[in-house]
């Protein structure tokens, strides 16, 4: 993140990542090149579509997957010299389902904790337990509890070494919306004390909803690291339709010089813009942008009845991105 004189700060950045690359023994090159920074206490979402290489990235950060090249530290230690204190700030939650089924909740929480090393803390358990709503539950075996349940265990699985970033590999993914906005809502508990949460999602709606940032993985390089907001307004296009009070057989030629698209049925003018200023300002001046085609619309005699305007979602940007020249 920029500083005041233009300089990055290091001390923000509690992960780094400079020049990773992954070619896999079959001799596919599943990264390339990646370089990120991650700052303390933000959402990340990592998005890309099948096989781009996220959970390869994920899988290098958390030490489960050797990188071909690069390097990456957290929280100032390198995670393979350093290994061990680098380690203990991350916990991961993958997709799968790892956990015992016939354990119950607590057990399998107070054994993850001791996996790491890290001494009995049964405060701590219960803080996590409860934070999760699964408190209620913590005498249940794993494979009595509903799905979403379960990745409520994941999570303080994770949690229960007292990690300060903390991976989210899909982490609504086969649940149901309500279920999801309940996630949601737990991760954003969780940034709210202090952890730093990489996600990786196919919901663009996750992403719309949750990210401070977003990277974009597109076989296996990171084609674009961007706030989420700055994403939206300089990818997201625009689009004002005007009904019109008669029909057009065509577009007037005094206006072909705008991004115009008449309707089969002549009824309805569709113009296409970007909510972009160039100085890569607010909003603000946005509505500007349209002036001059209502003018010259006027000018032209075309009078219309009513209007509206839509702004393209996540997800059109995203696959608008993902199928460039790809
Ligand atoms: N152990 C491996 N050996 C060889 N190739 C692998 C291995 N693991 C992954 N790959 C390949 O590397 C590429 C990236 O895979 P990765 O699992 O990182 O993608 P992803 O973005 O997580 O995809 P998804 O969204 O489907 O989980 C894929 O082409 C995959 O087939």
């Amino acid at each position: 993140m920029p500083g005041k004189k233009g300089y990055t700060l290091p001390m923000q950045s509690i992960l780094s990542l400079r020049g990773v690359s992954k070619t896999y023994a079959t001799g596919h090159s599943a990264l390339k090149d990646v370089s990120l920074d991650i700052q303390r206490g933000e959402i990340f979402a990592l998005l890309g579509p099948n096989g781009a290489g996220k959970t390869t990235l994920i899988s290098i950060i958390c030490g489960l997957v050797r990188p071909s090249a690069g390097t990456i530290s957290a929280g100032g230690h390198d995670i393979v010299r350093d290994w061990r204190p680098a380690r203990s700030l991350i916990g991961l939650v993958p997709q799968e389902l790892t956990t015992d089924a016939f354990e119950t909740v607590l057990a399998t929480v107070r054994l993850s904790r001791g996996l790491f090393g890290k001494p009995a803390n049964p405060a701590l358990v219960e803080k996590v337990l409860r934070d999760l709503s699964l408190w209620e539950k913590r005498d249940s075996k794993i494979m009595t509890l509903s799905g979403g349940m379960k990745r409520r265990v994941m999570i303080a699985k994770a949690l229960s070494h007292e990690p300060q970033i903390l991976f989210l590999d899909e982490p609504t993914a086969g649940v149901d919306v309500e279920l999801r906005r309940d996630m949601w809502r737990v991760i954003r508990e969780l940034r709210d004390t202090g952890v730093t949460i990489i996600l990786t999602t196919h919901y663009l709606e996750e992403a719309e909803e949750m990210a401070d940032r977003i990277g974009v993985i597109r076989k296996g390089e990171l084609i674009l690291v961007e706030r989420k907001q700055d994403l939206m307004r300089t990818l997201g296009r625009k689009e004002l339709t005007l009904h019109l009070a008669r029909p057009l057989a065509a577009i007037p030629p005094a206006l072909a010089a705008h991004p115009l698209t008449l309707s089969e049925d002549g009824l309805r003018l569709v113009y296409t813009y970007t909510s972009a200023t160039p100085d890569g300002g607010s909003d603000a001046a946005a509505p500007a942008s349209i002036a001059p085609v209502l003018r010259e619309l006027a000018a032209a005699g075309i009078d219309f009845t009513d209007l509206d305007t839509r702004q393209s979602s996540l997800e059109e940007i995203f696959v608008g991105l993902v199928h460039a020249d790809a």
